[in-house]
């Protein structure tokens, strides 16, 4: 006769699971957020509408925004465990690349900030590596946290990505390394650092040093040379505070990493129309390696611009 762990303990009965998993149904968030200060579940509520509009004011001003403080201290110590026992699986690249990620232009003269090339070190851990149960996993896929950030963003909706690996990534940036100067080609990323280090990693950012009208090579090349000291502002970044950033037009970096501790922060990815795949080759020199959903989100796109189907 099959014996059930049920019929042995009934109190497994009565208690299933401790963990919770990652649920694209849940609203209540309240085990993992501060819901006093950000009531996710409740959209109309005063206090959330408040933190929303100052977001959008924040965005608008300078495309940046943080709500502090937005996991629950217990949900902090244990995404901050999490992120460290995930980070043994990071997949590291490293490179030179300028802040356009273009490749040299010997045309241009030497002093142009386009020549100016900087060590690049990524280090990722993809969605498909994070477990169901995880803090991050859980925030990444909750229809409350979709819609502050829709709401935050001013969009109807957002979508999780349909990539396998790029909707949620943790980002490890390990003593000695670096992000330099950039761009997002993203049009926002939403972010929550789980670990900081114990000196440097801070996050600095040029308010729409760029605008759609002109690249204002002369003021970015005195940021990226460290001429123009002024202009770059330091946000200070706590473990567990939740960042909107606009990054198309506002130059940033994080800077080296100093001490002993590594830098981890979840990237929250989301897009304006469902089904967004990365591109293959994008994919294979981030991640190391490619899925089947990228060989056929592909194989999709070629097929397009053929012009033979749809
Ligand atoms: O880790 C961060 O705080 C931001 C990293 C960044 O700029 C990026 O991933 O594009
Ligand atoms: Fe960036």
């Amino acid at each position: 006769m099959p014996t059930t762990a049920a019929a042995i303990d009934p109190a497994v009965d009565a208690k299933p699971t401790q963990r919770r998993l990652a649920d694209a149904e849940r609203t209540d968030l309240s085990e993992l957020v501060d819901t006093d200060r950000y009531p996710l579940h409740d959209v109309d509520d005063p206090r959330l509408q408040a933190e929303i509009a100052r977001v959008r004011e924040d965005l608008d001003r300078e495309g940046c925004a943080v709500l502090r403080g937005f996991l629950r201290p217990e949900a902090l110590e244990q995404a901050r465990d999490e992120g460290r026992e995930l980070s043994t699986k990071s997949y590291y690249s490293s490179c030179r690349v300028n802040a356009w990620f273009t490749s040299d232009d010997e045309s241009l003269p030497a002093s142009d900030p386009r020549r100016h090339f900087m060590e690049r070190t990524s280090g990722f851990v993809t969605r498909d590596m994070i477990p169901a149960d995880t803090v991050i996993q859980q925030l990444y896929v909750s229809p409350a946290m979709k819609r502050l950030v829709a709401e935050c963003l001013q969009e109807d909706e957002v979508y999780e990505y349909a990539d396998p690996f790029a909707g949620l990534v943790q980002n490890v940036l390990p003593p000695g390394t670096e992000q330099p100067w950039h761009y997002d080609t993203n049009e926002y990323i939403v972010t929550m650092m789980t670990d900081a280090p114990e000196t440097g990693g801070e996050f600095q950012y040029c308010p729409n040093i760029r605008t759609p009208a002109g690249e204002n090579y002369a003021g970015v090349g005195a940021v990226i040379r460290g001429e123009d000291t002024t202009t770059p502002r330091t946000l200070l970044l706590r473990p567990g505070d939740l960042q909107l950033f606009k990054g198309r037009y506002s130059l940033h970096r994080v800077t080296r990493v100093g001490g002993q501790r590594e830098r981890h922060t979840a990237i929250f990815a989301y897009s304006q129309q469902p089904g967004v795949v990365g591109r293959l080759e994008r994919t294979r020199q981030l991640y190391g390696r490619v899925s089947e959903a990228h060989i056929e989100a592909e194989k999709r796109r070629e097929v397009r611009a053929d012009g033979l189907l749809d």
